[in-house]
């Protein structure tokens, strides 16, 4: 017995023994009978072992063709496979090849989604062979894309629903989840999906599309990621005229019924999955986004992909860019284009190594930073209408209502968009940071490309080639005068699925600056 449950184990045959297998005092409960009372209505032990026919419909254990000869007879597949037996290399070969043939990115997408709920070794190992060419179809732009046409394009259900329908059961939902050990959640109320606002429930492409970067770029179990979209209606109108809409059909619960729902939620996460579990909240509109991680950062192991993860990867690309341009950070003058979450929780990592690294107070370091939000540059006259997050960065200056006239005012020489609408640094933006900048650092960060403050191409030939550019999602590289140009690209894909792979590994149970900045500084070795 002993060695056949090993060989399942180690074989590719599916063992799930629940917890409550043994009973107490080291007896093996064989038959259930002792626990099996009539208050204990939950099977008290099951193991399942997937063969054969649900083995091939099982995308965890499935290898398709790719089982050998030996395991096909020992998992009762003969005759449910042609012939034919593919190595796994051959098998990736066969699907970039046809998943090539597809034109319209939104196509790719649903063959790799197909694709991960068939067979998710082949998913991963996908990806991760052809990550430059596969990162923008299962990430950034198409999964914005994905996430607006969710209703139409869904098969199969990926991840978790929590409704306002399930208030009152989040931990039954949680058990639900066919997996125990969870490391790692990405959360997204579905209310900012990018920069294309309010998607409701089927912001559920960005968890599932983050999630599977923590396996493929992180290295992060798959059975340990759960992707989370909690559902409290929608204020997209559009939406909810869809006659395909997956979410509640009504606009979003706010304030008390807010609050409770994802407070049932966090509660229920930690009971469940302990102390060390990592919550990723994503994509939240400001309005909540600075609330719950001021709010949970204290109690639960969170990150705001959002406000950190942007963060550390746009100051680990500004570290960089300094040693194009030269001088140290404090001798930048940063403009802000957006003043939400990724804009200034940018701003405050800047701020926060400045004063670091020239031992002067926070205060002081902030001054050389300057936001823009729709109502022109933030200064202290603006002080009472201000947001509490958009406070810090009132300094005392003349209001100026437009981008154009504040970057002739501040003469920054970094100039960073965040703030998720395109085509916001006009020609006329880029000539003036040109004009006073050698090599002006442009960043065009909000995403999918459509929302782009600018493009690679227009940032360069504007610059007349002298810009340093890197955006949030991606560009192909540019010719301009002969010469090409590869623009960088700035996204928190970079930075979270090894921040929060460090996270678990290293058994924390906060998040705190100083990791923010750690991770900045990691080099490749
Ligand atoms: O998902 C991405 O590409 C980056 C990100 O977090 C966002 O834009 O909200
Ligand atoms: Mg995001």
């Amino acid at each position: 017995m002993e060695s056949t449950l090993k060989e399942l184990r180690d074989g590719n045959t599916v063992l799930e023994v629940d917890s409550k297998s043994a009973v107490s005092g080291g007896v093996r409960d064989v038959h259930g009978e002792d626990a099996a009372t009539e208050d204990q209505i939950v099977t008290p032990w099951t193991i399942s072992v997937a063969s054969g026919y649900s083995l091939l419909r099982n995308p965890h254990h499935n290898k398709g063709l790719a089982f050998t000869e030996k395991e096909r007879d020992h998992h009762y597949l003969r005759g449910l496979l042609p012939p034919s037996v593919v190595s796994q290399d051959l098998q990736v070969k066969k699907l970039m090849a046809n998943i090539r043939q597809y034109t319209v990115p939104l196509q790719k997408y649903m063959a790799m989604m197909d694709l991960q709920e068939r067979n998710e070794k082949l998913f991963y190992k996908l990806l991760m062979d052809n990550v430059e060419e596969l990162l923008p179809v299962v990430y950034t732009p198409t999964v914005g894309e994905a996430c607006q046409k969710y209703g139409s394009i869904l098969r199969r259900p990926q991840g978790l629903f929590i409704s306002l329908n399930e208030k009152g059961k989040i931990l039954e939902v949680l058990k639900n989840w066919p997996e125990k050990n969870i490391q790692v959640i990405v959360v997204t109320d579905g209310e900012r999906i990018l920069g294309l606002g309010d998607l409701g429930c089927q912001g559920m492409g960005i968890p599932v599309g983050k999630l599977s970067l923590y396996t493929a770029l992180g290295g992060v179990r798959p059975s340990a990621c759960l992707p989370v979209t909690i559902d409290v209606g929608t204020n997209n109108q559009k939406l909810l005229d869809d006659e395909f809409y997956i979410g509640l059909r009504q606009k979003r619960a706010t304030g008390q019924e807010y609050a409770e729902l994802i407070h049932e939620f966090m509660c229920a996460v930690k009971q469940n999955y302990g102390e060390k579990v990592l919550v990723q909240f994503e994509d939240f509109a400001n309005h909540n986004a600075f609330d719950l991680l001021a709010r949970y950062g204290t109690t639960h192991l969170v990150f705001n992909d959002d406000i950190q993860g942007t963060a550390s990867v746009v100051l680990a690309g500004l570290i960089s860019a300094l040693n194009l341009v030269g001088g140290t950070l404090a001798e930048h003058t940063f403009l802000f284009l957006g003043a939400g979450e990724a804009g200034t929780g940018i701003a405050e990592l800047i701020a926060l190594e400045m004063s670091k690294q020239t031992q002067a107070p926070l205060e002081e370091t902030r001054k050389k930073i300057w936001l823009v939000d729709s109502k022109g540059l933030i200064v202290s006259s603006r002080m009472d209408s201000l947001q509490h997050f958009k406070k810090p960065w009132a300094h005392e200056h003349e209001p100026i209502k437009n981008l154009v006239d504040a970057v002739k005012a501040i003469k920054p020489t970094v100039l960073i968009g965040s703030s998720g609408v395109g085509r916001t640094f006009t020609k006329e933006v880029v000539e003036a940071m040109a004009s006073f900048n050698e090599k002006p650092i442009i960043l065009a960060l909000s995403n999918p490309t459509s929302q782009s403050e600018c493009t690679a191409e227009e940032a360069y030939t504007w610059s007349e080639g002298r810009a340093i550019f890197a955006s949030g999602s991606p560009f192909d590289p540019v010719e301009y005068n002969g010469k090409v140009f590869v623009p960088g690209q700035s996204n928190n894909a970079y930075i979270f699925p090894g921040f929060g792979l460090g996270l678990i590994i290293s058994g924390a149970i906060r998040v705190h600056d100083d990791m923010l900045l750690a991770a900045c500084k990691c080099k490749k070795s």
